[in-house]
């Protein structure tokens, strides 16, 4: 069976999840809607318990839904599980491999249960774990563990990857190192849906990102285009320094607050802003300790989220499907 060209990879629609039944009943997904195009890259982030693993376990076929429709490759994760499975590369948020395998061991295994897999030695010269082939699984490090996790969810070259927190555990090194391996799976046409806590890996790779909120999608969209309606900031040691005019009167400037410490501007043009305190801060001959200036960032849509700022409705049920 093959999937239409063109057509998404991964479609989600009305999902819901509920756990437990009657007065016990919970309700971890609540309509959630979520198109992975060929060739793209989507990260799912949000808050703890948000319901991200939730969704993604429908996706994988590891549980039906309770209600709404999940395509992969326009199939059924669960009524076509062979088929999905072939053609998917999971990596669930920890491993389950004989502690007294090697290295090579249980990738060759994990092979032999695979039509075409790839040749073990790619595998792990890609993960970085070709010096590491005759140790046991037993004694590897946690982010040695993660990386053989995930080359295994490669192995088989997967047109659909899903991958759960796929950086959690690993060094700033090999963390780089997973962002070039699937920024080369978008490049070979490949589709990832990924979940991550770190806000810098979903900017950074992600072409969509949705971010999830008590168990609804709350704001979906490009980094760029989430970050668009959130301010900058420009922020300094301690409070204003003696010299500066109100600082509130600076071009762009949006709101003023001293607090921890240090003074934060917020900006909603952040080279008009930040310019205009250069050249005040030279007039006046004042040094300010600690300077910085963001852009808006993920960082910020999803601190306005988690804090109830930014109004996301958790009662209301999302409208029109995200595409
Ligand atoms: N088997 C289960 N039975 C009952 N409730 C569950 C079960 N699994 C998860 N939950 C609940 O569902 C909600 C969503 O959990 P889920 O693991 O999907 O969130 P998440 O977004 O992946 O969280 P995190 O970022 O913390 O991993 C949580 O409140 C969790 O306690």
């Amino acid at each position: 069976m093959t999937t239409d060209p063109g057509s998404p990879h991964i479609e989600v629609r009305g999902l819901r999840r509920t756990y437990g039944s009657g007065a016990e009943a919970f309700e971890a997904v609540r309509g959630v809607d979520l198109v992975v195009e060929p060739g793209t890259v989507v990260a799912l982030l949000g808050t703890n318990g948000a319901g991200k693993t939730s969704a993604l376990e429908v996706v994988e076929g590891l549980a039906p839904p309770t209600a709404g429709q999940v395509r992969v490759l326009g199939l059924d994760p669960v009524a076509d599980r062979a088929e999905v499975r072939r053609r998917t590369g999971v990596l669930l948020q920890s491993s389950g491999f004989p502690a007294d395998l090697t290295v090579g061991e249980t990738l060759t295994m994990w092979a032999a249960t695979m039509t075409a897999p790839r040749p073990v030695a790619d595998a792990l010269a890609e993960l970085d774990l070709a010096d590491r082939v005759d140790v046991r699984v037993r004694s590897l490090s946690g982010g040695e563990l993660r990386r053989l996790d995930l080359a295994c969810t490669l192995l088989g070259d997967p047109e659909v990857v899903l991958l759960d927190e796929p950086t959690t555990g690993l060094d700033p090194e090999s963390r780089r190192r997973v962002w070039e391996l699937v920024a080369g799976l978008r490049d070979r046409g490949r589709s990832v849906l990924l979940t991550t806590h770190h806000l810098e890996e979903a900017e950074e790779l992600a072409d969509r990102v949705a971010i999830m909120h008590a168990g609804r999608i709350v704001r979906e969209g490009t980094p760029a285009q989430l970050g668009a309606d959130h301010p900058s900031t420009i922020r300094f040691e301690g409070a204003a320094p003696a010299g500066l005019p109100d600082l509130a009167g600076l071009p762009a400037a949006a709101r003023v607050s001293t607090e921890h410490g240090s003074t934060t501007i917020e900006s909603h043009d952040l080279q008009a802003t930040l310019t205009a305190l250069l050249a005040a801060a030279a007039d006046g001959g004042v040094r300010l300790a600690g300077l910085e200036a963001r852009s808006a960032s993920l960082e910020s849509v999803f601190l306005a989220i988690a804090s109830g700022a930014d109004g996301a409705d958790q009662s209301a049920p999302l409208e029109g499907a995200v595409r």
